[in-house]
């Protein structure tokens, strides 16, 4: 690994970007992520044919065939994906919807295997989704402070964190009610005021931002550059261009499940807009 991440980092091409960022940080512009042809495929099980598709009849059917479960079909996510991101890049992640943008975050996540090829991070990635484990009958409190220790956060870190997170987050005195009680976007700041309370190697966030007002995008995005010029990689999925637009330096544009284009965002978004 340490060969190819060595090998990679001469040939793999830089962003003007991730020059800016190298002049400030010594690691800036170094391979974080590596994926190879990857190949993420769901097992789907349950799934009938078009014809048999969910009724009483054809689950009679299936009894009286003595078809104890119905067929196993697959679904092909993503289809030999291959990048490399650097230390400081942060990288959009656009296409339509079932195109294999959350897919590839959960693979590079390390939460889903590869059928075929391989994703190689240096450092701990962190997936920071909308639904991330938070637990819904505790307070906002409690759910900071755990949320804290499961990023490794000591103690004392947390108790240094802890009115920052409440203050980012902006929600006040909700902090000590259940998160059953919170908005949908309340929950979200929250979520992302706690992982980026800590610095990642590799943060990927999806859709996280989508839910916030004007102010809280704001907010968020000065946090990602701040994660940026610490020489952290950020992935962005998100449905909302101008977020991309404003935040990332690369853009990779996925279309069932394959790289459809890749690279400045301007160029990127502009024919992902006329396609
Ligand atoms: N757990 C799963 N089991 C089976 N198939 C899945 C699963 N999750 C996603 N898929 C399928 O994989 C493909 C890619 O889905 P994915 O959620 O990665 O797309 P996406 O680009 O993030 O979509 P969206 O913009 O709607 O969130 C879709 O065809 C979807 O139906």
């Amino acid at each position: 690994m340490a060969e190819l991440t060595k090998e990679l980092s001469q040939v793999a091409p830089q962003t003007s970007e991730t020059q800016n960022h190298e002049t400030q940080n010594p690691k800036a512009g170094t391979p974080t992520v590596i994926v190879d042809d990857l190949h993420i495929v769901y097992k789907v099980y349950g799934s009938a044919g078009d014809a048999e598709k969910g009724n009483a009849a054809s689950a009679l059917m299936r009894i009286l065939r003595r078809q104890g479960r119905p067929q196993m079909k697959e679904v092909h996510a993503v289809k030999g994906v291959s990048f490399v991101a650097h230390h400081g890049d942060a990288i959009g992640i656009i296409g339509r919807n079932g195109s294999g943008k959350s897919t590839l975050l959960r693979a590079i996540a390390g939460l889903l295997p590869p059928h075929k090829g391989a994703v190689y991070t240096n450092g701990q990635p962190s997936l920071l989704g909308v639904n991330a484990a938070l637990m819904k009958e505790l307070t906002g409190e409690r759910n900071i402070i755990l949320g804290c220790y499961a990023m490794g956060m000591t103690p004392s870190e947390v108790r240094e964190k802890y009115d920052e997170i409440v203050d980012f987050s902006g929600i006040g005195d909700f902090v000590q009610f259940p998160m059953s009680t919170y908005s949908s976007g309340m929950g979200a700041r929250l979520r992302f005021a706690i992982s980026s309370a800590k610095t990642h190697d590799v943060l990927l966030i999806d859709e996280a931002l989508a839910t916030g007002d004007r102010d809280f995008k704001k907010k968020s995005q000065q946090r990602i550059k701040q994660m940026r010029d610490a020489a952290g990689t950020v992935f962005l999925v998100a449905h909302n261009l101008d977020v991309i637009e404003e935040t990332c330096n690369r853009v990779i544009w996925l279309h069932k499940g394959k790289i459809r284009m890749e690279g400045d965002p301007q160029e990127v978004l502009e024919a992902y807009n006329k396609a």
